[in-house]
């Protein structure tokens, strides 16, 4: 009888799978589009806030960090004493060393230092003298410091510091006229290169940023510690494409891919020394935790889908069980009703057929149930009617079924039983119900059952079997009730 509705309940599966699959796809669009949103809104965050934030902040640190010393050199330059003592025919280098000790001692810088362009000497704070020889390149930047234009009155440079093992330095060269406005010299400070490095790599770690210098023409000067070789924007991969525009403008903003992913970058040029300050940022690094939470979301949504599914399938097959219960028992005694009752018999009738079994039909009936239900009330008669089938269930198996045929009329059908065994197990029913003792009202009674055994023909329809039992059934009643008779073949 199932099977009848087997179709419908596949359409319904099917389109539950299909309404849990239009479900997920609906929390994945959901969660993808969040996903872009919050991607969207990242690379807009670092590109036009947090990484020109970071870059002011950079800036304003280098600033108090190196202008610092690039003001020290420029007072250096103005400071009369210099000039006046330069323009010495012999000036005596004490003085000199003493003042640049002076600087060196008061601003905390590496190395302050003056170079007499009459003479060509370096003077340093200690007592040695050097003399700036043209033919070493050594002392290029003195020739670079000297052919400077005159608004442009200082030079920056990187470099290694002979009087320090070779250690890199930042030196600020400033021209210095005398009253006449002629040259007579370069004077300057130095600092570690280390400190701005340091810097940089303080930044770097904080910011989780690439931050580094570079010079008018793309090279790098200075970097913290993410550098894996690039010597030059243009020769980091995908930077190039947007080196042009950075090194012409004196800030922006600018992104490229390269390897699949986006890098942010911000430059500003740091004037004091002509150097562009640039910082980056990996998109993959920043929306690595944004792409975690989509992955999230996408379990979630596949975990809901699969318990909706799940739920809705457990639910269904229950609902749908206790459709097709229902459609097939007598609501009152949860006996089967008379069609499930006349399918069964097919079923059961071709499977004792192939195993070669008898199959017995049993008609019972209660004796003067009106009179039940008229003295004691419809209900007392409904809890007879109950009571009779748990008896039947008492005496017969599993395998057997048991069908409400009609008002207080039920018939058993008895697998594997021929007419001598079904009448024992009637006979037993029946004086079992005989036993039953009812209490209704405070007032108890009994009754008796009558019924009629047949056994099926292995051809014979349900129809006829009934026919024979129920001829039994009335010669039961006719012989006075309360017995079961047997009909004839
Ligand atoms: N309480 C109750 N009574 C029912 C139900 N179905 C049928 N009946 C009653 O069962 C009675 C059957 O009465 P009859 O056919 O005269 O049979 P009887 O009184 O048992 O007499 P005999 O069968 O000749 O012994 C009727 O009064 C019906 O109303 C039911 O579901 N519940």
């Amino acid at each position: 009888m199932l099977k009848r509705h087997q179709p419908l309940a596949n359409i319904r599966v099917k389109t539950l799978w299909l309404f849990c699959g239009v479900l997920f796809v609906v929390f994945f669009l959901m969660s993808w589009s969040s996903y872009r949103v919050a991607q969207r809104s990242i690379s807009q965050q670092i590109e036009h806030n947090s990484l020109p934030l970071t870059s002011d902040n950079v800036y304003s640190q280098i600033q108090r960090d190196l202008v610092q010393p690039t003001f020290v050199a420029t007072l250096m330059a103005h400071d009369t004493f210099v000039r006046d003592w330069a323009m010495q025919a012999t000036p005596s280098a004490t003085p000199m060393q003493r003042y640049l000790a002076e600087i060196d001692q008061r601003f905390d810088t590496i190395i302050a230092f003056f170079v007499r362009d009459a003479d060509r000497r370096l003077y340093l704070p200690d007592a040695a003298e050097h003399i700036i020889d043209a033919t070493s390149h050594r002392y290029d930047w003195y020739e670079k410091v000297k052919a400077l234009p005159e608004n442009k009155p200082y030079l920056v440079t990187v470099g290694m510091d002979p009087e320090r093992q070779g250690q890199m330095d930042i030196f600020i060269d400033h021209k210095v006229y005398d009253y006449q406005h002629r040259f007579i010299g370069v004077t300057g400070v130095g600092l570690s290169v280390e400190q701005v490095h340091q810097l940089l790599a303080r930044y770097e770690q904080r910011y989780q940023r690439r931050i580094y210098f570079v010079d008018r023409q793309g090279k790098v000067v200075l970097s913290g510690q993410r550098f894996e070789g690039e010597d030059s924007l243009q020769a980091m991969p995908g930077m190039a494409t947007i080196a042009a525009q950075l090194l012409s403008a004196p800030s922006g903003s600018y992104h490229f891919e390269s390897g699949g992913h986006k890098t942010y970058v911000n430059a500003r040029l740091v004037p004091e020394f002509d150097w562009y300050l640039v910082v980056e940022e990996h998109q993959a690094a920043s929306l690595q935790a944004v792409f975690k939470t989509f992955l999230i979301n996408v379990a979630i949504a596949g975990l809901i889908t699969l318990m909706v599914l799940g739920i809705s399938l457990a639910t269904q097959g229950r609902y749908q069980r206790k459709l097709a219960a229902q459609a097939s028992v007598d609501p009152l005694t949860l006996a089967l009703n008379r069609r499930s009752g006349q399918e069964l018999h097919r079923l059961m009738l071709d499977e004792c057929n192939q195993q070669s079994q008898p199959l017995s039909v049993l008609v019972l009936d209660v004796d003067h149930f009106k009179q039940v239900n008229d003295q004691y009330g419809h209900e007392a008669g409904d809890t007879v009617l109950k009571d009779m089938v748990q008896e039947i269930k008492q005496h017969v198996r599993e395998s057997d079924a048991i069908c409400r045929w009609g008002g207080e009329e039920f018939l058993v059908l008895l697998n594997g039983c021929d007419l001598t065994q079904a009448l024992s197990l009637a006979e037993r029913i029946r004086t079992g119900m005989s036993a039953h003792r009812f209490t209704f009202k405070g007032q108890a009674f009994y009754i008796t059952l009558s019924g009629g055994v047949a056994q099926n023909g292995p051809k014979e329809p349900l129809e006829e079997v009934v026919k024979r039992a129920d001829a039994a059934l009335y010669l039961a009643k006719e012989n006075g009730r309360n017995q079961i008779q047997t009909g004839a073949a």
